[in-house]
């Protein structure tokens, strides 16, 4: 093993990060790293600032009038919230994906292309139809939808809409994906399926995923950040975070005593 190997990348930075709706504060100075290539879990009690956290990774809070960032947040070491970024061409490089699927009342082929339409990544219909299979095959969704690329979206599975929103998501060549929830509306067969990419996704991709669930924490996620409160109480890999928590909080969530 050489050095690279034992150090990953730091790809995303949060310093001194807190949130306010209005006068609320809901994130009280968090700092947390993301590595690359890794899939990162949060998780922590309802309310405890999970998802805020996360839409704070490519400025989905910016969308909610009285909710104000403050802090530094970095990708590849760049202040994303810099007055210079731009913000759809963040939203690109950190896709997400949300709790309940939400593709476009579109075909399932116009699902995929709108993003890389917008963005200019394609100069022809042969070079959409690449991203289509591409996305969709990186998806797993490929072979149950090839036959019925220009029916509706909506008219999948749930499963199979999440694997869409997915695909859709990868579909502009993000480096970095927020998942919310992704599975909680979805069945265990679903759920299992959606895992398993989630652990093929991590080859190419960073993640960062709020569950609410342990189990899935521990199964797809190798560093683990615990939040309560708005604090975060601890993070470490996922395996110390599940056998040996430093933190009596970790322990007493972990275990069920709150929650
Ligand atoms: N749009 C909003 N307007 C006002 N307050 C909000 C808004 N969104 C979240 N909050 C508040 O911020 C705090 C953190 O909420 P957040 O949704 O980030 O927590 P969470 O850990 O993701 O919760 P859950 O697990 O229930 O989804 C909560 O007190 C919540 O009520």
């Amino acid at each position: 093993m050489n050095d690279e190997s034992k150090t990953p990348k730091i790809k995303m930075a949060g310093k001194g990060v807190e949130v306010f709706y209005g006068a609320k504060q809901a994130i009280n100075g968090i700092d947390l790293e993301v590595y690359e290539r890794q899939v990162t879990a949060l998780i922590g009690p309802s309310g405890c600032g999970k998802s805020t956290y996360l839409r704070c990774l490519n400025r989905m809070n910016d969308t909610i009038d009285i909710c104000k960032v403050k802090g530094l947040l970095t990708l590849d070491g760049e202040d994303i919230y810099d007055p210079n970024i731009d913000v759809v061409e963040l939203r690109a490089r950190v896709g997400m994906v949300f709790q309940k699927p939400n593709p476009f009342p579109k075909s399932i082929y116009e699902n995929i292309t709108y993003g890389p339409r917008i963005h200019g990544l394609a100069k022809s219909k042969a070079d959409l139809d690449v991203i289509v299979e591409k996305s969709l095959r990186g998806a797993g969704l490929w072979e149950e939808v090839k036959d019925r690329l220009l029916e509706p979206g909506t008219g999948l599975s749930g499963g199979q809409q999440q694997r869409l929103c997915i695909a859709r998501a990868i579909a502009v060549q993000p480096e970095v994906i927020l998942m919310d929830e992704p599975c909680s509306a979805l069945d265990p067969i679903a759920t299992a399926i959606v895992e398993e990419l989630i652990g093929e996704l991590r080859e190419q991709y960073t993640i960062v995923i709020v569950t609410h669930s342990m189990q899935q924490a521990a199964r797809v996620s190798q560093r683990t950040a615990m939040f309560h409160l708005g604090d975060l109480v601890e993070v470490d890999d996922t395996e110390t975070i599940f056998t040996n928590p430093s933190e009596k909080r970790t322990q007493d969530y972990i275990t069920g005593r709150f929650g």
